[in-house]
């Protein structure tokens, strides 16, 4: 397992370029130029979704790459890379770290996190992956299993965390004391002060996405300043 990517991100901002359908920028060649503007600007790695995406993206950035495939299977909760079937292209695209949901909740094949995340390892023992997580037992959890990277991407975001405040700064910290792995703060961080403080909490490296890549959400968080 290459371990090196962790040094390459260590202490540095990833940015997350996604955009889905029903967003403004849906495009690969769209989020090719945000990642290309991120690294000029001097992110230390790119945050994707989709192979097309990714692809484009490889184009003309060759910082390191967390790559998802969200794919939506019935009314499933579960987005993130939900199945092998999605870190099988990934692994075919080939990124340096794949992102998988790591919550308890129910999987659109009917299998348990445990008994999927087992077939993915035994199958890619080399590949780096990272836990997307909603709180700090399944965090803990995850890391038990084997991901190599702990995120705090879902937390929020399940029906038992929803409304908590983000970033929430001290599941980064009881993370990072307790689970063993490099921790990864994503979600809701909105500014530099925050990035600033999800680093000096321990984390290995810190994504952002909405506050950079996602313009309708900056212009609606301004609009809302003058209501
Ligand atoms: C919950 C979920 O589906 N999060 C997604 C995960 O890939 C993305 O939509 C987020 O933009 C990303 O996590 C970065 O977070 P923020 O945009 O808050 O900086």
């Amino acid at each position: 397992m290459d371990h090196s990517v962790l040094y390459k991100v260590k202490g540095g901002l990833i940015v997350s370029c996604q955009a889905l359908e029903h967003e403004p920028l849906h495009s690969s060649y769209i989020m090719g130029r945000m990642a290309y503007a991120a690294k000029l600007g001097g992110a230390v790695g790119i945050r994707a979704n989709t192979v097309e995406d990714i692809r484009e993206i490889k184009k003309t950035v060759d910082l390191p790459i967390i790559g998802i495939i969200k794919q939506q299977y019935g009314d499933c909760n579960v987005y993130i890379t939900p199945t092998i079937k999605e870190v099988d292209a990934l692994v075919e695209c080939g990124v340096d770290i794949i992102a998988i949901d790591a919550t308890k909740r129910e999987r659109p094949d009917g299998k348990t996190l445990d008994e999927s995340f087992k077939e993915i390892r035994e199958k890619y023992p080399d590949q780096l992956f990272m836990a997307d997580c909603s709180t700090y037992e399944e965090g803990i959890h995850a890391a038990e299993i084997g991901f190599d990277l702990i995120g705090t991407t879902m937390h929020g975001y399940t029906d038992y965390t929803q409304g908590a405040t983000l970033p929430n700064f001290d599941l980064i910290g009881s993370l990072v004391r307790d689970c063993g792995k490099p921790v990864i703060a994503e979600g809701g961080i909105w500014c530099p002060e925050d990035l600033r403080k999800a680093i000096d909490t321990g984390a290995l490296t810190a994504v952002v996405g909405t506050a950079i890549t996602r313009p309708m959400d900056i212009t609606k968080r301004y609009v809302e300043a003058l209501q």
